[in-house]
C-alpha cells in the first residue's frame, strides 16, 4: 500500500474498470491498438517523445535540473479551456508545453523558480508574470498554482533541505518508493477518491513526476529507477481521447452526451473516476497483450512499460489532433491532472 488503506493505482485501476458502469475496456479495440503499438515497436518509434520542443524541456544539465522537473510537476494540471479565445499560450505552445516554455523563460529571465526559498514565498504578482502568455488568457486555477508552490516550498525547506533531490536520494533508485515519499509528504500530489465505498488512488502527478526523472535524465543517475516498470500510465485528460479513438474504451451514451456537451465531471465524481481508472486499467491490459504479442513474434523486442505506453498515446493525440477533435474529452477542475 502506498498509503495505509488506500488500493494502489494498477490494483485501484483493477477495482474500478470491473465495477464501471459508465465506461466499458474493449477486447477488439485492445487488439487494434496492441497492432498499432507493435508496429511502432518495430519501427522503433516506441522512444520517449520526440516532441520537437526539447528547447523547452527542464535541462538536465542545470544544477538544479532535479527541482526544475518537481516544479513542472507540480504545477502539470487542467491546462484545458472552454473556448479557443481562453486558450493559455506560450511563445506559441498550448497546454503541457506552455507551462514548460514559461518556465523556461523564467530560469532563462533570472526567476529563481527552481529554488524553494523563493516559490514557497512567491506572490501572485510575480508568478502571474512567470505565467504570462502570448494573450489575456490566463492559465487556469491560478489561485490552486500559487498555493501548491507555497505547500511543496515549504516542506522541502523543512523537511528535505530544500531541495528534491533529497527525497530522489532516499528513493534509493525505486520509483515506488519515491512515489510513497511523494504521496505520504506532499499534499497536493494525494490523487486519491472513494469508489464503492474502497478508498482509490489514481496519482497522476506523482508518478508523471517519478517518469519524467527517468525520461529527462535517460534513466541514468537521478532517472535511475530499477523498479520503472511498476509505475502505470498517467490518468490525465488527453490519453482517454485516444483509448475512446481506438476502441479501446467507450462511454455510456448519457456520459457521452455530457461530454459533448462540454459539462465538465466533478472531481472524484463516479463518471470521472471510472474515465480514469479504466484508462490506467486499459494500458495495464496492452501492456499484457503487447507481451504475448511480442513472445508470439519471436523477435527479442522489450515489452514497452507503462510510461513508454503512455507517451506514446499522449503523443499521439497531437500528431492526430485533427481526427481527436471529433471525441470530446473530459474537463474537471482540479489540481490532480
Ligand atoms: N498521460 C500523460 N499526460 C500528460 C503527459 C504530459 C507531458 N509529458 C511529457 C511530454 C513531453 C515531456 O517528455 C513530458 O515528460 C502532460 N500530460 C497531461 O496532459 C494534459 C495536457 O495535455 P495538452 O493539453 O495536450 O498539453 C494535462 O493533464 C497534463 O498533466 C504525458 O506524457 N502523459
Amino acid at each position: 500500500m502506498v498509503r495505509s488503506g488506500i488500493l494502489p493505482p494498477a490494483e485501484s485501476s483493477k477495482f474500478i474498470s470491473e465495477r464501471a458502469e459508465n465506461v466499458k475496456i474493449h477486447e477488439d479495440g485492445l487488439d487494434k491498438l496492441c497492432q498499432e503499438m507493435f508496429s511502432a515497436i518495430k519501427d522503433n518509434k516506441l522512444q520517449i517523445p520526440d516532441t520537437g520542443t526539447d528547447a523547452i524541456h527542464p535541462n538536465k544539465d542545470h544544477p538544479r535540473a532535479v527541482d526544475w522537473v518537481f516544479v513542472v510537476d507540480t504545477l502539470n494540471f487542467c491546462f484545458w479551456s472552454q473556448s479557443k479565445e481562453e486558450q493559455w499560450t506560450v511563445n506559441g505552445h498550448t497546454g503541457y508545453f506552455a507551462l514548460e516554455a514559461a518556465l523556461h523563460r523564467a530560469i532563462q529571465e533570472g526567476h529563481d523558480i527552481t529554488n524553494p526559498e523563493y516559490y514557497s514565498k512567491i506572490t501572485e504578482e510575480q508568478l502571474t508574470h512567470i505565467l504570462r502568455g502570448d494573450t489575456s488568457a490566463k492559465i487556469p486555477l491560478f489561485k490552486e498554482r500559487v498555493s501548491v508552490l507555497h505547500e511543496v516550498g515549504n516542506i522541502l525547506i523543512e523537511k528535505y533541505d530544500g531541495t528534491f533531490e533529497k527525497c530522489v536520494k532516499e528513493a534509493n533508485k525505486s520509483a515506488i518508493k519515491l512515489l510513497e515519499i511523494v504521496v505520504n509528504n506532499f499534499p497536493c500530489f494525494r490523487d486519491e477518491g472513494v469508489y464503492k465505498n474502497q478508498r482509490v488512488s489514481l496519482y497522476k502527478r506523482a508518478q508523471i513526476l517519478v517518469a519524467d526523472l527517468w525520461n529527462f535524465f535517460d534513466g541514468t543517475g537521478w532517472g535511475e529507477f530499477n523498479d520503472i516498470d511498476k509505475i502505470t500510465m498517467f490518468a490525465d485528460y488527453r490519453v482517454p481521447q485516444v483509448l475512446v479513438y481506438f476502441g479501446v474504451i467507450s462511454y455510456s451514451d448519457e456520459l457521452m452526451d455530457k461530454l459533448s456537451k462540454d459539462n465538465l465531471l466533478v472531481s472524484g465524481s463516479e463518471e470521472e473516476i471510472e474515465i480514469r481508472g479504466c484508462s490506467i486499467h486499459a494500458v495495464e491490459l496492452l501492456k499484457l497483450k503487447l507481451s504475448q504479442l511480442i513472445k508470439k513474434s519471436g523477435q527479442n523486442f522489450d515489452v514497452p512499460n507503462s510510461s513508454l505506453i503512455d507517451y506514446y498515446l499522449w503523443c499521439y493525440r497531437r500528431k492526430h489532433a485533427k481526427e481527436m477533435e471529433k471525441i470530446p474529452y473530459h474537463k474537471t477542475l482540479g489540481i490532480f491532472y
